[in-house]
């Protein structure tokens, strides 16, 4: 049994009465003597000292001595968006890095509405022509993200086939993109 201390302990010993104890097991048997050089009222401190050998020829535990210390560089992995989705975010914010600062509007006026249809590029790397293609159905689940809805594909190679469409929130892309750019 072994306790550990972190501050000076002068009530252990009663023939040194400055000594400074930073980490030493109580149990007397395990320690090492003192050696013949060590000054009997002087200050000693024992943080520098090799560990003593344990009794019995029994050597301390492997995996104390030859574990090497781990440190992670970064505890989560990074938030990655698709290349086309990055690349035309990007391109709305016009490579600036991080979105404007301050509220965003929520209700402006129609001429606003009208000026910011004409300037927003709303592609996002996908057709517009999405209900020409897709007929969209019932809500068949939610994520963190959006909600994923059952759609039925109108035309092209997989015509007549049940798919599930995610749709994905505008401002919750522009959430992750804000948290690529930061890190
Ligand atoms: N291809 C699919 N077929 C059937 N059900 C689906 C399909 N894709 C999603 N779902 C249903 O929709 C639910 C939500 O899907 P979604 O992909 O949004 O979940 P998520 O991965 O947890 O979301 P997020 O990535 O936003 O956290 C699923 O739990 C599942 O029930």
């Amino acid at each position: 049994m072994g306790q550990c201390y972190g501050k000076t302990n002068s009530t252990n010993r009663t023939d040194a009465t400055n000594v400074t104890i930073v980490a030493s097991s109580t149990d007397h048997n395990h320690q090492a003597p003192l050696p013949s050089s060590t000054p009997r009222n002087g200050v000693r401190s024992v943080k520098n000292t090799p560990a003593s050998p344990l009794p019995g020829g029994v050597s301390p535990s492997p995996a104390r001595a030859s574990t090497p210390r781990r440190f992670l560089r970064r505890p989560f992995p990074r938030l990655r968006l698709q290349k086309h989705i990055a690349a035309s975010l990007v391109k709305r914010l016009g490579g600036r890095g991080k979105p404007k600062e301050g509220p965003i509007p929520e209700h402006g006026g129609v001429e606003e509405e009208q000026q910011q249809e004409q300037s927003l590029d709303k592609s996002f790397g996908y057709s517009k022509n999405f209900g020409a293609k897709y007929e969209l159905g019932k809500e068949i689940g939610r994520g963190h993200f959006g909600h994923t809805c059952s759609a039925r594909v109108k035309k092209g190679e997989l015509k007549d086939e049940a798919v599930a469409v995610k749709i994905i929130s505008k401002a919750k892309v522009l959430l992750i993109c804000s948290f690529q750019f930061d890190s």
